[in-house]
């Protein structure tokens, strides 16, 4: 399969590599200057984060400690089963420590919020979140997201770390699925 392949699977795409590292070296600079003076551990939310996290903290010029943390709701379909599990806990231990998650997309914010209360449960200095890109519906979420990068359409998109059935992760662009692939 080569690129033509692939871009055959895309309907729509959203947002190019560079117009995503532009919005993360931006999210990067206001996330430096609010952690000045304090120690900044990352907590990347894998899988679907780790183009977020290594392009994040590439922008620096700190040094952050990154740690990650397994969770999954979407299993191997499009919609979020609702049910968040737990397949790889952190290696740290984040008491007293300034904590920013970092995840690739919001959609339903059910990840995310889940997340929340169980790093919250273990009494960080401060907990704060950045996402890559988000969703209409995240706008619902009752906790509050302080770095938000691009928005998308309610559509199931791959790229960037977000995939379909583990495929379409290690696509520089984001993009919408067509529908032809999973129906
Ligand atoms: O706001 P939500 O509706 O909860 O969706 C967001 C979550 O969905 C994706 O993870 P997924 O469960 O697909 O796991 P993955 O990161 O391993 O792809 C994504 O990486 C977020 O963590
Ligand atoms: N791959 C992928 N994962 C998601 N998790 C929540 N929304 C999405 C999406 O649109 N695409």
């Amino acid at each position: 399969m080569d690129a033509s392949d692939i871009e055959k699977d895309l309907s729509k795409i959203h947002y190019t590599e560079d117009q995503i590292l532009a919005k993360l070296r931006e999210l990067a600079g206001r996330i430096e200057r609010d952690y000045e003076g304090k120690d900044l551990l990352m907590v990347g939310v894998l899988r679907g984060a780790v183009m977020v996290m290594a392009d994040l903290a590439r922008s620096f010029g700190r040094h952050v400690e990154m740690d990650w943390m397994a969770i999954s709701s979407y299993g191997s379909g499009t919609k979020s089963s609702g049910v968040v599990r737990i397949q790889k806990d952190l290696d740290t231990d984040i008491t007293n420590r300034h904590v920013l998650i970092v995840e690739d997309i919001i959609d339903t914010g059910l990840t995310l919020s889940w997340l929340v209360s169980n790093l919250e449960s273990r009494k960080p200095a401060s907990l704060e979140l950045c996402t890559a890109f988000v969703k209409p519906d995240a706008a619902k979420m009752a906790v509050p997201v302080k770095y938000v990068g691009l928005e998308l359409p309610d559509e199931f998109v791959v790229g960037y770390g977000l995939d379909y059935a583990e495929k379409y992760r290690n696509l520089r662009c984001v993009a919408t699925l067509a529908p032809h692939v999973y129906s």
